[in-house]
């Protein structure tokens, strides 16, 4: 056998050995499987799911999730990218008329137009890509999510005053809170962090005019953090007015537009747009 060749299925056999689809040895793509059955357990009964909803999951793995999901009568797409978890899990969901097993990347794949769940345990590396595909209300119907994140990006999808616009625009619309903490001890390999249990809901009572009108007050405090909140909101109303409002939500109208949380500019937004 020529020598690239005899190395090369070397590496194939130990890549074989090492895929946590085999042998669950740590491995260093971010697959890290739910061996906890109580958390895949407070994740699936937090999502709601029951008979008649469609959930879409995402990063099946062997099934940790996909099993307690199938057990509410859910109708669930399990999507996965790595085919060796794929062949693991159409056996093991062969008999299960309520699963289907996507071999696809979560990036990339179709979702659905009708109103869905997800409920996922994602690699932490393209936590912000699948958010930034599911939250974008102008693409998605998701209706909620459960995610197991890492911790440290948890905090930042829930601090009352994201760093990012991007992330102030996804509480305007959805609902983002921590459920809980999961130690290292809950995966198998174990993460070098903590992780937590993120939910996310849409906001049902926010009309279209309003999240317009959220969207710009938003991106005009971000864009000049400094401007007094009164100038910020007195761009769209008479200056009396702006002043009334912030005083009846508790804010200092000369406050720096910056302090003002999101959720205070949805309910400004809500309260110039409401009929
Ligand atoms: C953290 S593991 C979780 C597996 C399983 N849900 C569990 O909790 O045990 C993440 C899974 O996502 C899969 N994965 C990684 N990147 C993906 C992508 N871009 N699209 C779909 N699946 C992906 C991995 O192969 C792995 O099975």
């Amino acid at each position: 056998m020529p020598r690239h060749a005899r190395t090369h299925s070397r590496q194939n056999r130990a890549g074989r050995a090492n895929h946590p689809a085999n042998s669950g040895a740590p491995n260093h793509a971010g697959i890290h499987l739910l061996r906890d059955p109580s958390v895949s357990a407070r994740m699936v009964s937090s999502s709601g799911a029951g008979p008649g909803d469609l959930v879409i999951e995402l990063g099946a793995g062997l099934g940790a999730l996909t099993a307690p999901l199938a057990a509410t009568g859910a109708r669930v797409i399990a999507v996965e990218r790595d085919p060796r978890f794929v062949a693991k899990l159409r056996r093991r969901f062969a008999g299960d008329d309520g699963v289907r097993v996507v071999e696809a990347d979560a990036r990339t794949v179709m979702l659905p137009h009708r109103p869905y769940r997800v409920v996922a345990n994602i690699p932490y590396a393209i936590s912000t890509a699948l958010l930034r595909r599911l939250l974008d209300p102008e693409t998605t119907s998701v209706a909620g999510a459960d995610l197991l994140v890492e911790w440290g990006f948890a905090k930042r999808m829930t601090d009352t005053h994201p760093r990012d616009l991007e992330v102030a625009w996804w509480q305007a619309r959805f609902e983002l809170g921590i459920a809980g903490r999961v130690r290292p001890g809950s995966f198998r390999p174990a993460p070098s962090v903590d992780s937590a249990h993120l939910v996310v809901r849409r906001r049902a009572d926010v009309s279209r005019a309003q999240a317009r009108l959220a969207r710009r007050l938003l991106q005009d405090a971000y864009r000049q953090p400094r401007r007094p909140a009164r100038d910020v909101l007195g761009a769209h109303v008479p200056k009396k007015r702006a002043h009334r409002l912030l005083t009846s939500t508790g804010i200092d109208p000369p406050a720096a537009a910056s302090s003002v949380p999101v959720t205070t500019w949805l309910a400004l937004a809500g309260e110039l747009t409401a009929t």
